[in-house]
């Protein structure tokens, strides 16, 4: 994937259809932006770009501002390889390029001379306060010969689909619907970190506890039926997410049991999948009680993973 920084660094003469937006979660209503992109440059024999932004522009107008994200910068990129682009352009935006006028910044994208196309939701606006619309994308350009795609927003269960909703989904636990909303499971990437080896030593359920990246939704708490990654495999898994009120734990953990699996993986690389809550989190009056409980986790677990 070829990554550049600004619209300038775009080649200048091969011409350029561009997909604009975040692109949290690259969720079904993105796919079809993204897919409307790579077709009209197929049609244009011009080379399709998505230009997405990093940071999120609202936590540099609002620096103490905390946004829970689908994806990381890498993880989107990879998506959008997956899809078919092979450049994105990937803007830093400051405040300056955040307070510009509508006008100031279609301006900008005029000036792009290998420009023949841009594609965008229905809902795309652009230019300080949200100023600038698709309509006015549209009639600004019409005289300038690059063709304008607007993509009619995708809905799903009476509404449209939207990073916001799906991130509302997640932290109330109904990771099933977000994934209904993404068009994949979500999935969190991370390191895998010590507990307090309570899972092995007193339960007889060992967990891999995941720390994820600073900035990423995480499920509410409660426990999950799961698949896990781990070099390039993939396991059924129980995962809880919370603080362990049986033991009075204070920090927030997402600890995963794995099926049929013994083996150490301080350092793999792991990602979880999360496909469908079971149950809330809750204090068991004793460890018998807590690990009878989690054999029923896991039954139920295997029913929903089909394992
Ligand atoms: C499937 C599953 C369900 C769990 N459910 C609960 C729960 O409802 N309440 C609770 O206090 N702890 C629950 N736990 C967490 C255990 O308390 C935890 O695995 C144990 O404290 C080990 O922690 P450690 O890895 O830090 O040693 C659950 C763990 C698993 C794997
Ligand atoms: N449901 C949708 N259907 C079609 N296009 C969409 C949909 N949602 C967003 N888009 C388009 O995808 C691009 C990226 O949008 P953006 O990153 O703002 O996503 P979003 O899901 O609307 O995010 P947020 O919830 O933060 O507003 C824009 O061109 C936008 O118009």
């Amino acid at each position: 994937m070829n990554i550049i920084k600004t619209l300038d660094q775009l080649p200048e003469k091969r011409p350029v259809v561009l997909a604009f937006g975040f692109f949290d979660g690259v969720h079904r209503g993105h796919q079809a932006v993204l897919q409307a992109c790579l077709q009209l440059a197929r049609e244009k024999k011009a080379m399709p770009v998505a230009v997405t932004f990093y940071p999120h522009p609202l936590t540099v107008l609002l620096p103490s501002a905390s946004i829970q994200l689908l994806l990381s910068e890498s993880e989107k990129e990879e998506l959008f390889k997956q899809m078919g682009f092979e450049t994105t352009v990937v803007i830093s935006p400051t405040e300056e390029f955040l307070g510009q006028s509508a006008g100031r910044f279609l301006q900008s994208l005029s000036r792009i001379t290998s420009l023949c196309g841009i594609v965008t939701g229905e809902n795309f606006t652009f230019g300080k306060n949200a100023e600038g619309n698709a309509e006015l994308l549209n009639s600004y350009f019409l005289d300038k010969g690059v063709f304008i795609q607007i993509v009619k927003l995708e809905k799903a269960e009476g509404g449209v689909i939207s990073s916001t909703r799906i991130r509302k989904c997640i932290l109330q636990g109904d990771v099933k619907k977000a994934g209904y909303f993404l068009g994949r499971p979500y999935r969190i990437c991370g390191d895998i970190i010590h507990g307090f080896r309570r899972g092995t030593e007193v339960l007889g359920f060992p967990t891999a506890n995941l720390k994820p990246e600073r900035e990423r939704a995480v499920p509410g708490d409660g426990v999950y039926a799961t698949r896990a990654f781990i070099r390039g495999r993939q396991y059924p898994s129980v995962t809880n997410v919370g603080t362990n009120p049986t033991f009075g734990n204070k920090e927030r953990s997402i600890e995963t049991f794995i099926f049929s699996f013994d083996e150490k993986i301080y350092d793999a690389p792991f990602a979880l999948e999360w496909i469908e809550k079971i149950r809330e989190e809750k204090q068991f009056p004793d460890i018998e009680a807590l690990c009878r409980q989690i054999e029923e986790d896991i039954k139920r677990a295997k029913q929903i993973l089909e394992v």
